[in-house]
């Protein structure tokens, strides 16, 4: 299918008995950003290195902008872009010479590379960095620096491992409207987290548990589908109230935000405010809208950090 920048189906990568990918079935539609949300070790850069072709699979199939994988690996990586986790730059030559450097791998020279890195330059809002050494800028231009090195060739797909986990939330945000103007432009994006809230910005997300695909859609539709309902509960000793509404089968979670105990309800139950009213005592009830992190916990069966 010519509408999907990635489809894959039985993905799978084994590292002697352990299977680091396991049975992944994608299907990224062009144009879109996509993320993968896991904990460390989910099997989220191993996927991202079969996809680009750095990492054979030990079986299944992997299709990248129409095209087999396989056999192709050398000119569909031209049409790609990759930003390795911990991605750096040389801290000892200048954002000119670093561009100028990156130009030369993709084989741009002369005017046109000129051209393209003071068109980034600009873009990125460098230009006045230009003669700075890499190591000695701050780690949203450094960010930046990079975002403009991993798109100096114009990829039409984007592979972003972990790409914001050493900036602050300000630049996070800086990098995410950058990503969407790169998007609108017709760039398709598959970016790796474990930050909830990056995960909510994507407009499709698989949820990744121990190399397997345990929730898949956008954001909206997984928060509108889950099986749970949630329901925050205010007043005195919460902690020993979340020890006992956890041995109750029915509460797939109850963790503690600020003065709040957020309960996850099994959707078994038909009206989880009266269900819950008589365990909870004297303390208030109310039913709130579930988030990114709720549905992580409910198809992942993990906890909520508290
Ligand atoms: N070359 C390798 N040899 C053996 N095991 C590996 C290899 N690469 C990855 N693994 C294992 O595969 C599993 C998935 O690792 P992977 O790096 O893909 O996870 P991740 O979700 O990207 O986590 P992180 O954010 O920590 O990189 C881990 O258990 C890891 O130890």
């Amino acid at each position: 299918m010519t509408d999907l920048a990635i489809h894959t189906q039985g993905m799978t990568r084994r590292f002697g008995s352990l299977v680091a990918v396991d049975q992944l079935d994608l299907a990224i539609p062009k144009g879109s950003i996509y993320g993968f949300l896991g904990p460390n070790g989910c099997g989220k850069s191993t996927s991202i290195r079969m996809l680009t072709g750095l990492l054979r699979p030990s079986s299944g199939q992997i299709q990248v902008l129409g095209q087999p994988l396989a056999g192709n690996e050398e000119p569909l990586r031209r049409r790609m872009g990759y930003m390795t986790q911990k991605f750096s730059l040389y801290d000892n030559l200048s954002v000119d010479e670093n561009l100028a450097f990156v130009a030369r791998i993709y084989g741009l020279a002369g005017q046109r590379a000129k051209r393209r890195i003071d068109e980034l330059l600009g873009l990125y809002e460098l230009a006045g960095q230009r003669r700075q050494m890499a190591g000695s800028m701050s780690g949203g231009q450094k960010q930046r620096l990079a975002l403009a090195a991993v798109t100096l060739h114009s990829p039409e797909l984007l592979f972003l491992d972990e790409p914001t986990s050493a900036v602050d939330p300000q630049n996070r945000r800086e990098f995410w409207e950058r990503l969407f103007d790169l998007c609108a432009q017709g760039t398709t994006i598959l970016v790796s987290t474990h930050y909830m809230d990056e995960a909510e910005r994507c407009h499709g997300l698989a949820i990744m548990e121990k190399g397997q695909k345990k929730a898949d859609g956008a954001p909206g539709q997984l928060m509108a589908a889950m099986g749970a309902r949630v329901v925050e509960v205010a007043g005195e000793g919460l902690r020993q109230l979340k020890q006992q509404l956890q041995e109750l089968p029915q509460v797939l979670s109850a963790a503690q935000i600020g003065s709040r105990l957020r309960v996850l309800v099994s959707q078994d139950i038909g009206d989880p405010l009266a269900w819950l009213k008589p365990r909870v005592g004297q303390r208030t009830l109310a039913e709130v809208r579930p988030s990114l992190e709720d549905v992580f916990v409910t198809s992942t069966g993990g906890r909520h950090v508290a």
